[in-house]
């Protein structure tokens, strides 16, 4: 099947700087695609490549398989970081304004529901919350009813409660068969709503896959950890097993048959705990430093 959108070897230099060193990947057809990356790893400057915004310095985007062109921007919808809303608009205003930027345009009434506006029509574009204009500046990413919507940070600075409203909205986007791709550096967002992410550091791909797959990759074994009182004297530890703090830390592929071993020599399971690495953990692995740096 021919991807929705592709990017093919894109590189993107600055005087002094290669923001974007190569990139390639496909997003298919309803999928939500992640760039996951500190702040400078070159994901903004990709998407731009990719929505038509930048020109890149070598490589190049397909859409459909045909090599992106003015008459594609129809069918992409983009919400901004920092999209400047006109002053002295209400948010019903602003989104009949950019309505009007386009031949075609979604439902109002619709738009409205989907992405929670009915309660803010008449506000003032200056006075919204975070959350509340994030929302508004989805609804205006969706105005054109794009095939592919791009999403850059979208829930950064939001408070974890509106982050988590966010979440659910985008996933409504996506089950209407919205593609999407979107950046951020919060992994558990990554985690939550995307199909397939990019771990993107120093303008390259570093690792990219499904978010459960890489993480299974990189950490094939599961951590166990219990308190040194409850392992029985008379059971020697394991290979590789760690004491220290008053604690054994164990590793196991098949967490099931560790524990039916544990049972069988008589550990107290009590307080036993399984630790699940997840893509913070695999972005340290994989860099040698934290994600949000
Ligand atoms: N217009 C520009 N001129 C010069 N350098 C730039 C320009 N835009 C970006 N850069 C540099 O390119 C690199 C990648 O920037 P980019 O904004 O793509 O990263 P990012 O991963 O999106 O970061 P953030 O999370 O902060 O948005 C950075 O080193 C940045 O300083």
């Amino acid at each position: 099947m021919t991807p929705l959108i592709e990017a093919r070897e894109l590189v993107r230099l600055y005087p002094g700087v290669r923001a974007v060193d190569g990139i390639s990947f496909m997003v298919e057809k309803g999928q939500c695609y992640g760039l996951l990356g500190p702040n400078g790893a070159g994901k903004t400057t990709t998407l731009e490549m990719l929505e038509g915004i930048q020109t890149p310095t070598s490589g190049a985007v397909y859409f459909e398989g045909q090599p992106l062109s003015r008459a594609h921007a129809e069918r992409i919808g983009i919400q901004f970081q920092a999209t400047a809303l006109q002053e002295f608009q209400t948010v019903g205003e602003s989104l009949d304004m950019f309505a009007s930027l386009y031949r075609q345009s979604a439902d109002r009434n619709e738009l409205i529901r989907l992405c929670n506006l009915a309660d803010i029509l008449n506000r003032d574009t200056r006075k919204l919350s975070g959350g509340q204009r994030q929302r508004l500046l989805l609804a205006i990413a969706l105005v054109n009813e794009p095939q592919l919507v791009f999403l850059d940070e979208p829930t950064t600075g939001l408070d974890p409660q509106a982050r988590r409203n966010f979440w659910g909205l985008i996933e409504r986007v996506r089950r209407l068969g919205t593609t999407v791709i979107l950046t951020t550096h919060y992994m558990e967002e990554a985690e939550r709503l995307c199909d397939r992410i990019a771990i993107v550091d120093h303008g390259r791909i570093i690792a990219e896959g499904s978010p459960e797959a890489l993480v299974r990759q990189h950490f094939p074994a599961r951590v166990i950890r219990l308190p040194d009182t409850a392992w029985p004297d008379h059971a020697s530890l394991p290979e590789g097993a760690l004491v220290g703090n008053g604690e054994i830390e164990l590793y196991a592929e098949d967490v099931s048959r560790m524990l039916a071993e544990l049972e069988h020599i008589g550990a107290d399971l009590t307080e036993l705990r399984v630790a699940t690495p997840n893509l913070e953990d695999l972005f340290l692995k994989l860099t040698g430093h934290a994600l949000r740096t």
